[in-house]
């Protein structure tokens, strides 16, 4: 348990949890044994949610002031518990790039996405090797997956390259077999590429 000082009084910092880069904590004012916020400490910013010393939380959702409160709340979980850090980003960017580059055809998938399974088995037809990895059974797939739509444009999966050569999805995949890519065919783009 620590003290310091905010703009509001000298609060005392309780319950701390770390969550992606940042540390949550409930925080009191000094002299109180009710009153509550919540505070987010990431690299760049210290956030307040002061309640009025004089409130306890119980008596706080009897004030008009709740619904803001609410609000401010509801924001604040999906700006700090949703969202991607700078420093995630550059991370997970990396990560996608370094599969890109590494592999003849990268596959960025869901395992249990029908059109990943389209994919794969088109792919399988042509017995071209490729790499796949589930965004879903990996630790930072969500953040893979934000950096790719950075990356692309496109948040969906399947999210395929030939040769560091963005395709884009399923149905982009399907095209380029049936009609070719730039006047080359997919079996032609797979070669080059080192896929079969
Ligand atoms: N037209 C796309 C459809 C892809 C699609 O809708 N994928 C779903 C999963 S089956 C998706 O990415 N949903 C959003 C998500 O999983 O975040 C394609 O052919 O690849």
């Amino acid at each position: 348990m620590w003290r310091f000082y905010s703009p509001y009084s000298v609060v005392v910092c309780e319950s701390t949890i770390h969550c992606r880069n940042r540390f949550f904590c409930t925080v009191r004012p000094l002299h109180s044994k009710t009153a509550a916020s919540l505070v987010c400490i990431s690299h760049f910013s210290l956030f307040f949610f002061p309640t009025p010393p004089s409130l306890r939380f119980q008596d706080l959702l009897l004030t008009r002031e709740f619904p803001a409160l609410c609000l401010s709340m509801s924001f604040f979980f999906r700006r700090f518990f949703s969202a991607t850090s700078p420093a995630t980003m550059d991370a997970a960017q990396k990560k996608a790039q370094q599969l890109i580059d590494d592999n003849a055809v990268m596959v960025f998938s869901k395992s249990y996405c029908p059109y990943c399974n389209n994919t794969k088995r088109l792919l399988d037809s042509y017995n071209a090797k490729y790499k796949a990895i589930e965004l879903n059974q990996e630790d930072d797939g969500d953040d893979i997956q934000a950096a790719l739509a950075k990356i692309t444009g496109q948040r969906t999966v399947p999210n395929i390259f030939i040769n560091k050569q963005h395709i884009g999805g399923n149905s982009d995949l399907e095209a380029v077999a049936s009609k070719g890519k730039d006047g080359k065919k997919l079996e032609e783009l797979l070669k080059e590429a080192g896929a079969l």
